[in-house]
């Protein structure tokens, strides 16, 4: 093999978690470093530098605090080199189709997506765990041949390019990063993937600069938090000045205060440098915190794409509605749903918790339609918020929660009491519980 082919191959493997051809890289990466380790060679040129324990402190350390609270040091902004400026690309999936053959059949894990990612843009692929969102992360990136379907890259076809032409730049949930090489050597690697025409002394170090690492260049990963490992990956597929960079569960192993800090300098970052990013997240809040679109997919389909507003606001389906956020269920034939007369074929109804108007003194009706009594049957003390159920007349249940303040003040109620509870029908949606089913197809 030749040696850039071979590096290519190290490098995407090193990247990669999943099974596949390209494990046998990421063994190899793993084995070296064992060697490397057993040879006592684990500390390299740079083995001046000095093991201590971390603090607690480093360890939860993400990316600089911005307001100054709570991080190590000041977030200053940052300071952009225009060689580290690019051109995100425009990605456009077609009928993205993507079957793998298992000792029980075929399993359809992508089945006929079209999703558009504008230049410079950030799109999170949201979705149950088997919904296929990895699975169209790593036909993007050409770890995985497609079944059927096209992906273009601006006016290119680059379905059936190789890896190491897509110019494409990945961090994975696992760190990946070579062990016995320095934070530099790590990143310098990512450089030489593409042999680009640079100073890789001074872009090593604005890349180190850009996540916020500098002067960290000498240590090793074992030396850093995992935050600081992760900025350190991210510093790696930037290196090569990628036109898409392509995120899986970047965060996942974080804890939830570092996860917070790395999304607020990831953003930063992939606007500053300007590359087109598709990340996968479990995270909801991650995914509507840092997407321009969102793509909500279930059992290899989209269910819905659009901006976080839209998806939050207006669910497309029975499935984006229950998925995203907090949702009451209650057979179409309740109390509730006729009396609020809303019209369904379908026989059962949800609605948000927030969509819930609650009077505590007799209310006839509200804007023409009548409103429900219920009774207050258990209260749930969750933290800072406070969960009631709600029992109909007809024993349907529904959830209904206020902040603990409101609890505690005016919006306090008692097991027992007597209440009335009206919901705007346009607030309702049907649908049937298959709807709703996640179960990936096989
Ligand atoms: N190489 C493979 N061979 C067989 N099945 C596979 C393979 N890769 C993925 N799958 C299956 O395809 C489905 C989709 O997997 P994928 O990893 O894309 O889901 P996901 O939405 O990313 O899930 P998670 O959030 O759990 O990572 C899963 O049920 C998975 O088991």
């Amino acid at each position: 093999m030749p040696r850039s082919a071979e590096h290519i191959c190290e490098f995407a493997g090193g990247l990669s978690e999943s099974a596949g051809p390209l494990q046998t890289a990421d063994a190899q990466a793993a084995a070296a470093d064992e060697r490397a380790s057993a040879n006592g060679n684990g500390a390299g040129p740079a083995s001046a530098v000095a093991e201590r324990p971390r603090t607690p402190a480093e360890e939860r350390q993400g990316f600089p605090s911005i307001s100054g609270s709570g991080g190590v040091d000041e977030y200053e902004g940052i300071q952009m080199q225009a060689s580290q400026r690019t051109s995100g690309l425009l990605v456009r999936v077609r009928n993205m189709v993507k079957h793998f053959n298992t000792s029980k059949g075929v399993f359809k894990a992508v089945q006929g997506v079209d999703v558009d990612i504008e230049p410079s843009s950030i799109c999170a692929l949201l979705g149950p765990s088997g919904s296929g969102k990895t699975t169209l992360l790593r036909l993007i990136a050409g770890l995985e041949g497609v079944t059927d379907g096209r992906i273009y890259f601006d006016d290119l076809d680059a379905t059936d390019l190789a890896v190491q032409d897509r110019q494409v730049g990945m961090v994975f949930q696992s760190y990946a990063l070579f062990n016995h090489k320095t934070v530099a050597e790590n990143v310098m690697f990512g450089l030489e993937v593409r042999k680009l025409d640079v100073d890789r002394r001074k872009r090593v170090e604005d890349l180190l600069e850009l996540v916020q690492l500098t002067g960290l260049g000498d240590r090793y990963p074992r030396q850093l938090s995992g935050g600081q490992r992760q900025r350190v990956a991210l510093a790696r597929a930037l290196a090569s000045n990628p036109k898409l960079l392509l995120l899986d569960e970047p965060f996942g192993a974080l804890d939830a205060v570092v996860r917070k800090q790395l999304r607020a300098g990831l953003k930063e970052i992939v606007q500053t440098v300007g590359v087109t990013t598709i990340i996968v997240t479990h995270d909801q809040e991650e995914a509507f915190d840092l997407a321009d679109k969102v793509v909500i997919f279930n059992r290899g389909f989209i269910e819905q794409i659009g901006s976080p507003t839209e998806i939050i606001r207006r669910p497309a389906t029975p499935f984006v509605m229950k998925f995203v956020g907090d949702t009451n269920d209650v057979p179409a034939a309740s109390l509730l749903v006729r009396r609020s007369r809303f019209l369904t074929s379908k026989s059962r109804v949800m609605f948000r918790p927030s969509d819930i108007q609650l009077f505590t003194e007799f209310v006839e009706s509200v804007d023409g339609h009548l409103v429900t009594g219920a009774t207050v049957s258990e209260r749930a003390n969750l933290g800072w918020t406070v969960r009631y159920t709600l029992r109909f007349d007809d024993d349907v249940e529904v959830e209904y929660s206020v902040t603990r303040e409101q609890a505690d003040g005016r919006l306090g109620l008692d097991i027992g009491q007597r209440i009335y509870l009206y919901v705007k029908p346009e607030a309702m949606m049907g649908f049937e519980p298959e709807d709703i089913d996640s179960a990936p197809i096989l």
